[in-house]
């Protein structure tokens, strides 16, 4: 097996920098709002707004997707609820397998929006013989032993690891060679995956520590200004909204 994560270029193929793909979920779930309040367009002010985005950024990402809006009335919802959804991907289902049914494994089986945004859990694999066959989400936990057959019968190509850290890599391999191609990696370790394979990391842990960071600084500046001293020298960074926030989920 090949070594060394996947390096994507910055553009996709359809023109599209990845940033601009990285802001698309932001943007979806703003709009998906406003649509569930039957609201039927809005401005790229308002929209940024809802998204945490500046709104110079949203009209360029918006162009992207050929999507300019119309002067005086704004951008249809729905309509740009489709052009992402389409844009994304999400307007197919998508099969995925969920890899370590311990606590973690069973609260995102568990979780309602996976089928709300088109992830469908086609099954959920565990190594205890003990779990196999108990119900978890209304379905039947299965045995690794039999993971390439339901990869392969389910059509498969988004696994989600929540084993172990020490088990990761060799379910991560297992899922590759059976035909999965995306990876979304709890487990607090780096995957080696072959070229066109992508995997993305989410570690709650890691923004508990940036968080961390900040409070500490802030702790910082607040006793320098209680005894009059200056505060220190370090660049304010109140940044506000996902635009300038540390993804929770970020390229492995
Ligand atoms: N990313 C995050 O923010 C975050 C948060 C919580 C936990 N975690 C990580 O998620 C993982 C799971 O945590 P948990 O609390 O659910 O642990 P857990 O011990 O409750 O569950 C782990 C499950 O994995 C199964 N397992 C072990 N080896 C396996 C293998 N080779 N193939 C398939 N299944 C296997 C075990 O039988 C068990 O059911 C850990 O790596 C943990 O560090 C990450």
């Amino acid at each position: 097996m090949a070594t060394g994560r996947t390096h994507r270029p910055a553009t996709r193929s359809r023109g599209i920098p990845e940033a601009t793909v990285a802001r698309l979920p932001l943007y979806l779930r703003a709009l998906t709002a406003l649509s569930e309040r039957s609201v039927p367009t809005v401005s790229s002010e308002e929209l940024a707004a809802a998204a945490g985005v500046n709104s110079a950024k949203l009209r360029k990402d918006f162009s992207y997707l050929g999507s300019y809006g119309t002067r005086g009335v704004g951008y249809d919802v729905e309509y740009l609820v489709y052009q992402i959804s389409r844009e994304l991907g999400l307007t197919q289902d998508w099969p995925v397998v969920i890899v370590g049914i311990g606590n973690l494994g069973a609260a995102l089986a568990n979780y309602g929006g996976f089928a709300s945004r088109g992830f469908r859990v086609a099954a959920l694999i565990d190594a205890d013989p003990a779990m196999a066959g108990k119900p978890v989400a209304g379905m039947p936990v299965q045995h690794t032993d039999d993971l390439e057959r339901i990869i392969s019968d389910n059509g498969v190509s988004i696994g989600v690891i929540a084993t172990p850290a020490g088990a990761a890599q060799q379910v991560c391999d297992r899922l590759v060679a059976a035909g999965v191609t995306s990876i979304l990696n709890f487990a607090p370790t780096v995957l080696s995956v072959p070229d066109g394979v992508d995997v993305r990391k989410v570690d709650l842990s890691i923004e508990l520590q940036i968080l961390a960071f900040h409070e500490q600084r802030k702790a910082g500046e607040d006793a320098a200004t209680d005894d009059g001293a200056p505060a220190p020298a370090v660049a304010k960074d109140h940044r506000k909204g996902p635009d300038g926030d540390v993804p929770a989920v970020m390229p492995a």
